[in-house]
């Protein structure tokens, strides 16, 4: 088993999640879906091993990169700069990066079709150059697991499909570990072999993501009609969910509760 979370529980002020269990192998993608302050960031926080939980462990047999939604290191850095400090570990504490580090780097945010920012100052990038260049500098860590917080959250729609699929051939073809938050059934439904929703501090769907990402599960996690479809595209069935937005008054009232395992 790559990744274990064991009966994890995380209390600020209230418990924000509780009996939380679930595991992944390797070469899996998992979504996690919830509403805002669900507890989403802090639970890939505790997957990182950035925070500790207040209840239960992780268990991470290895090398995780987290990737934030921001960051602001506060001083002048360009994108490579920032990229390499993802190879810190390959680098060592007193040593400088190589040529190969800086190619690395480099091909990373190629990937990522992001290499024409390289030598700008993080500051000066939108909020969508900035989110590829954090991708890149877990990409180039050469890590096993990545935990992405709404990695897509500033992307226009071509950028979307850029790190869907980047995400997608990390995990598929070269059997890493994949978790994002999203706020976006469909991206669940594009490329993600798991799904966790988190519907309150005590209650998840986990499973195979055409089971849990359903017309029932979420309209009852947003309180809101969303149906999921499935269309078809260049003889392929896509699937997707529509959120019915004009009907929150009518989901506030009606909705029915399906029943959970
Ligand atoms: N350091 C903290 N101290 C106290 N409360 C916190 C802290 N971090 C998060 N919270 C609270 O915990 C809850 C979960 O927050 P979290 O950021 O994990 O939610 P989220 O699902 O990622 O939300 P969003 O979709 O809005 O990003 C929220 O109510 C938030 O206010």
């Amino acid at each position: 088993m790559m990744l274990q979370v064991c009966d994890v529980g995380i209390c600020y002020a209230t418990w924000v999640l509780r009996h939380l269990d679930f595991s992944l192998q390797a070469g899996q993608v998992l979504a996690v879906l919830g509403p805002n302050g669900r507890g989403k960031s802090s639970l890939l926080r505790v997957m990182a091993g950035l925070a500790r939980p207040q209840e239960g462990r992780v268990q991470c047999d290895a090398s995780v990169a987290y990737v934030p939604q921001f960051i602001h290191p506060g001083f002048e850095m360009t994108a490579l700069d920032l990229v390499l400090t993802g190879r810190a570990r390959h680098i060592g504490w007193k040593g400088a990066p190589s040529a190969h580090d800086r190619a690395v780097a480099h091909d990373c945010l190629r990937r990522l079709d992001a290499d024409r920012f390289a030598e700008r100052d993080i500051h000066h990038l939108s909020g969508g150059e900035r989110q590829l260049v954090l991708m890149a500098r877990a990409l180039a860590s050469g890590c096993q697991v990545m935990l992405l917080d709404e990695p897509a959250s500033a992307l226009d729609f071509h950028n979307q499909a850029v790190i869907l699929e980047v995400m997608r051939d990390l995990a598929h073809r070269e059997g890493m570990t994949v978790v994002f938050t999203t706020h976006v059934p469909q991206h669940a439904l594009e490329i993600a072999d798991q799904s966790l929703l988190l519907l309150d501090a005590q209650a998840f769907l986990f499973g195979a993501t055409l089971d849990t990402v359903t017309t029932e599960a979420l309209s009852r996690l947003y309180r809101l009609p969303i149906q999921r479809m499935a269309l078809e595209v260049d003889g392929r069935a896509v699937q997707t969910a529509i959120p019915l937005y004009h009907a929150i008054g009518r989901a506030m009232v009606s909705l029915p509760t399906p029943s959970l395992p």
